[in-house]
């Protein structure tokens, strides 16, 4: 249905009412209004809205609502998902219902840039992420704090802005994450906020981690296992007294900090110190905590992974083992072949595969506190003499480390490679092509870099044959796709 009445607002916008047909990229609705689209934020496919917008930009092709109303909402939205749809800024698909929010995502990420680039390749929606499993499987949090009512809160920014809006229940992590931050905020409560704007203040953000969910880890004989991480990240430790803090915050977290009993939470305290510029998070800087520790155990599949405030890590519990299946299914083993697993992080994938094969296996990864992450792990379950890392850039490592392991036998004949959102470079694709692979899988997150990269294989001589996908960001314009190439011919 197109759009119904057009008018001026006292602000000399342009409105009227629209009728959302889909979702951009972006994560906005889309309309269209005599001929020109419109990206309605917030609203959703099937959605009906009284809205104003500003026109495009010089060059622009898009008008953008500055705010809506919705006068019927969609057939497809569920407002039981989340009570923070409306407000954070996390999840612009959350307002869908979960099946039609896997089907939009399917077309919008895979099948129409897939298309458009001259694929023929099916690709199923997924199943998506089990009912009764939907809340409490993120692993990962990162939360800004910000004062409402002079109160210390935590949150989201909300979408397309900088605004923290509170959001320490998101249904999608673990409940003792919101006690965490609660507690926190608490001791925390004196310390300047840190202003992006101006780079003055101290408190810049909270990361939370916790290594069991989906699963749970081994506890050493006398030692409990450490799997709840919270990482405060300050723009300077010397503005504070940062002993005492931490002997607050730990007391907190323990649960002994006041005359009312209340849980052990059972947290490892790291700090982290980033006076850079900019909102990565936990970003650059050093590390400190008063035991001494610098990582958690994390289970994945079979194996327990040392992981840290910097340390890549899928974030969905429930979903990495599926992802991972998949990848692992589609390389069809015959369980002795050498393996390549490049942008390989902390070695999951690494390891998984070197339980399945007799072969070895060889890692790459950029980050060096990964790779030392890796050897550890691989130590841990006694395959360290069955896989190695190497730190560095795939495509600075990758031609010379498999003409010296040939030297020793290494024949790859079969890779995965996960590589990070800007995908692979020109020349890690030829290198590929030359490696003389029977089977590559590529696990990515980004469809984008993937369409553009699943060219340049083929062009190197790997026919793209299946493209599955994973649902690993519920209520987000995100689905990992796992493609499979065999060898041309
Ligand atoms: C999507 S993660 C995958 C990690 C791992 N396979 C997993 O599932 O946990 C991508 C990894 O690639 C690393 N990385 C990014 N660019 C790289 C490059 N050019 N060479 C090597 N590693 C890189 C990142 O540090 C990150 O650990």
């Amino acid at each position: 249905m197109p759009s119904m009445t057009s008018s001026k607002t006292s602000d000399n916008l342009p409105a009227g009412t629209l009728t959302v047909t889909g979702l951009h990229p972006s994560g906005a609705g889309l309309s269209t209004f005599e001929g020109l689209t419109v990206l309605v934020p917030g609203a959703i496919p099937g959605d009906v809205v009284d809205a104003r917008w500003t026109p495009p930009k010089p060059g622009g092709r898009f008008g953008l609502a500055q705010s809506f109303t919705v006068v019927s909402a969609s057939p497809d939205a569920d407002p039981t998902r989340c009570p923070l749809a409306d407000a954070c800024g996390g999840c612009p698909a959350g307002r869908l219902r979960y099946e039609a929010e896997l089907a939009v995502k399917t077309r919008l990420l895979l099948e129409e840039p897939l298309r458009a680039a001259g694929f023929a390749v099916p690709v199923e929606t997924p199943a998506g992420q089990p009912e009764g499993a939907r809340t409490g499987f993120r692993n990962k949090a990162i939360l800004r704090p910000v004062r409402i009512d002079g109160k210390l809160r935590f949150g989201m920014y909300r979408a397309r802005s900088h605004e923290v809006v509170p959001a320490e229940d998101c249904p999608q992590t673990p409940a003792w994450m919101a006690e965490a931050l609660r507690r926190t905020a608490e001791v925390l409560t004196e310390v300047p906020l840190y202003d992006e704007k101006t780079g003055e203040g101290i408190l810049r953000a909270v990361l939370l981690r916790d290594g069991a969910v989906g699963g749970t880890t081994d506890e050493e004989p006398g030692k409990a296992a450490r799997t709840r991480l919270l990482t405060p990240v300050l723009k300077s430790f010397d503005a504070v007294d940062l002993q005492t803090l931490d002997a607050m915050l730990r007391a907190a977290l323990a649960g002994r900090d006041g005359r009312e009993e209340k849980e052990d939470l059972r947290v490892t305290l790291i700090w982290r110190e980033n006076a850079e510029p900019g909102n990565a998070v936990p970003g650059p800087g050093r590390s400190w905590s008063a035991d001494a520790v610098d990582a958690i155990d994390a289970r994945v599949m079979d194996d327990i992974f040392a992981v840290g405030p910097d340390t890549f890590l899928q974030v969905n519990a429930v979903q990495t083992p599926v992802l991972y299946r998949k990848a692992i299914d589609a390389l069809e083993l015959t369980g002795d072949e050498d393996l390549l697993d490049l942008y390989s992080g902390v070695g999951t994938i690494t390891l998984a595969l070197a339980r399945r094969t007799k072969g070895r296996v060889l890692g790459i990864e950029v980050n060096p506190k990964s790779v030392e992450n890796a050897r550890r792990n691989a130590a841990r379950a006694g395959l360290e003499n069955r896989t190695r890392f190497e730190a560095g850039l795939v495509e600075d490592l990758l031609s010379n480390l498999l003409a010296e392991e040939a030297s020793a036998g290494f024949r790859p004949v079969k890779a995965v490679i996960d590589p990070a959102f800007k995908g692979i470079e020109a020349s890690v694709a030829k290198a590929l092509g030359d490696a003389g692979l029977t089977r590559l899988v590529y696990v990515s997150c980004n469809p984008q870099t993937f369409v553009r990269d699943a060219k340049r294989l083929e062009a190197a001589g790997l026919k793209l044959i299946r493209v599955e996908a994973v649902d690993m960001f519920l209520g987000a314009l995100h689905l990992e796709a796992v493609g499979t190439f065999v060898r041309n011919g």
